[in-house]
C-alpha cells in the first residue's frame, strides 16, 4: 500500500468518525430527553426508574440482528453495550456492588453487562453484597450463581434464602485461568498456588499433572490469590486476565481450565420488577413437604404445559432437619398466561412458593 492510499483511507476514517461522534452525541441528548418525559409522567410519590433491562436487551438485539459485518454481532453490540451505558450515566449514573475485590470474575460479569459508566463498589462475601442492595446503597448487585464444571454458588442460593431480592438480570461469562506469577517469584520453586476454592477445583486436573506436590490454598477470591502473590517469591495464583492486569504479574501459563467451555452464570440482584421482553428467564423458590413424590408433584405441571426447565437446585431449607427447597430456573415470564397458570397450580401443592424474579435471557 502506497502512502498516499493510506493518507486518504485516514482522511476517510476520521470523517467517518466526526459522524460517529455526532451520531453518539445525538442519541446521547436523546437520553437526557428520555429522563425528562420519564421524570415529568410521574404519579405523586412514585420515583423514576431510569434504567430500563428489558429495553436494554431489546436494542441489544436489534443490533445484533441487523449488523452485516465485518464486525461479529458479539463485538458489535459491545460497542453498543458501551454507548448505552454511558447514556444512562447522564439520567442517571448506576451503583453496582459485586463480589470483590477489584479485579474478579464477578467484576468482569458486571461490566459484560452493565458496561463501564458505572459507580462500582467491590463487596467482601456475596451475603454483604446482597446486604447492600437490600439497605439502598446501591441500585444493583451482581453475584456468581453457577459454574459449568463446578455447578451451583451455594453461598449465593443461601443468600435468596434470607433476603428479599429480585433478579433482574442474568450474564454469562467464559472463564479462562492462567497460573499467574509475579516479576520476583523463582518459577522453579514454587512451593504454593492460591486460588479460589472453585478455581483450584477447574484446574485440578491440570494441577495434578504439572504441579501435584505443591500446596494449593484456597483464599476468599481469584483477585485475593494474585494480590497475595506479588509480595512473595515462591508462590503463584490461579486467575483470569483482569487479575492479572490488575496486580502486575505474568502468565506462566494460560487457560489451564481442565473444561475449555468452563463459564459461569451470574445475576443481577436488585428490587426492580423487570416486564416481559418475548424472551425471558423466570427465577423461583419452592418448599413442597417432605412426602415421596414430592418432587415429581413439583415438575409434572412444567412438563405438561411444555416449559422449559434450564436448571434445577437442591438447598437445605434451614428450617427443620433434611427440609429441602427446590430452586428452578425456567423459559417464560412470570406474567405470562401459561407461565402464571403453572405457578398457581404448584403453589396449590407448594408449602411456598416465591418468584425471585423474571428477566431477560443473557444477551451478551
Ligand atoms: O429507553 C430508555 O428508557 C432509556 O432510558 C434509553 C436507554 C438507551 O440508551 O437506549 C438508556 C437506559 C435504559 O436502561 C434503556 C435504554
Amino acid at each position: 500500500m502506497s502512502e498516499q492510499e493510506l493518507k486518504a483511507l485516514r482522511v476517510r476514517i476520521d470523517s467517518l468518525d466526526e459522524k460517529i461522534l455526532e451520531l453518539i452525541s445525538d442519541r446521547a441528548r436523546c437520553a437526557q430527553e428520555v429522563a425528562r418525559v420519564k421524570t415529568a409522567t410521574l404519579a405523586e410519590g412514585e420515583t423514576p426508574v431510569f434504567y430500563r433491562p428489558e429495553r436494554e436487551a431489546q436494542v441489544l438485539k436489534r443490533v445484533m440482528q441487523r449488523n452485516q459485518g465485518p464486525l461479529g454481532n458479539e463485538e458489535m453490540a459491545r460497542l453498543f453495550r458501551e454507548i448505552m451505558s454511558s447514556c444512562l450515566a447522564l439520567e442517571q449514573p448506576l451503583k453496582i456492588a459485586y463480589l470483590g475485590p477489584e479485579g474478579t470474575f464477578t467484576q468482569a460479569a458486571a461490566m459484560k453487562h452493565f458496561g463501564h459508566a458505572v459507580i462500582s463498589k467491590p463487596m467482601a462475601a456475596i451475603d454483604e453484597v446482597f446486604r447492600e442492595v437490600a439497605a439502598g446503597a446501591v441500585n444493583f448487585g451482581v453475584v456468581p450463581v453457577e459454574n459449568s464444571t463446578e455447578g451451583a454458588v451455594n453461598h449465593t442460593l443461601d443468600s435468596f434464602l434470607e433476603h428479599d431480592m429480585v433478579i433482574c438480570g442474568e450474564v454469562e461469562l467464559r472463564i479462562h485461568h492462567h497460573l499467574l506469577v509475579g516479576e520476583n517469584t523463582k518459577t522453579d520453586s514454587i512451593s504454593r498456588i492460591y486460588s479460589h476454592a472453585q478455581s483450584l477445583a477447574q484446574c485440578r486436573k491440570w494441577l495434578d499433572a504439572h504441579y501435584p506436590n505443591v500446596e494449593r490454598v484456597a483464599v476468599s477470591s481469584n483477585a485475593e490469590a494474585a494480590k497475595r502473590v506479588k509480595g512473595e517469591w515462591n508462590s503463584a495464583a490461579i486467575a483470569g486476565d483482569m487479575a492479572a492486569g490488575l496486580y502486575g504479574l505474568s502468565r506462566l501459563a494460560e487457560k489451564i481450565e481442565d473444561r475449555p467451555d468452563n463459564s459461569t452464570r451470574f445475576l443481577m440482584i436488585g428490587n426492580q420488577e423487570v416486564p416481559p421482553t418475548g424472551d425471558d428467564k423466570t427465577s423461583i423458590i419452592v418448599s413442597m413437604s417432605n412426602k415421596p413424590g414430592a418432587l415429581h408433584e413439583l415438575l409434572v405441571p412444567f412438563h405438561e404445559n411444555g416449559i422449559d426447565l434450564t436448571r434445577i437446585e437442591t438447598r437445605p431449607s434451614r428450617s427443620g432437619k433434611w427440609t429441602y427447597v427446590f430452586f428452578i430456573d425456567f423459559v417464560g415470564h412470570h406474567r405470562d398466561p401459561l407461565i402464571k397458570a403453572v405457578l398457581e397450580q404448584i403453589s396449590q401443592e407448594a408449602v411456598a412458593l416465591k418468584v425471585l424474579g423474571s428477566y431477560p435471557k443473557a444477551v451478551l
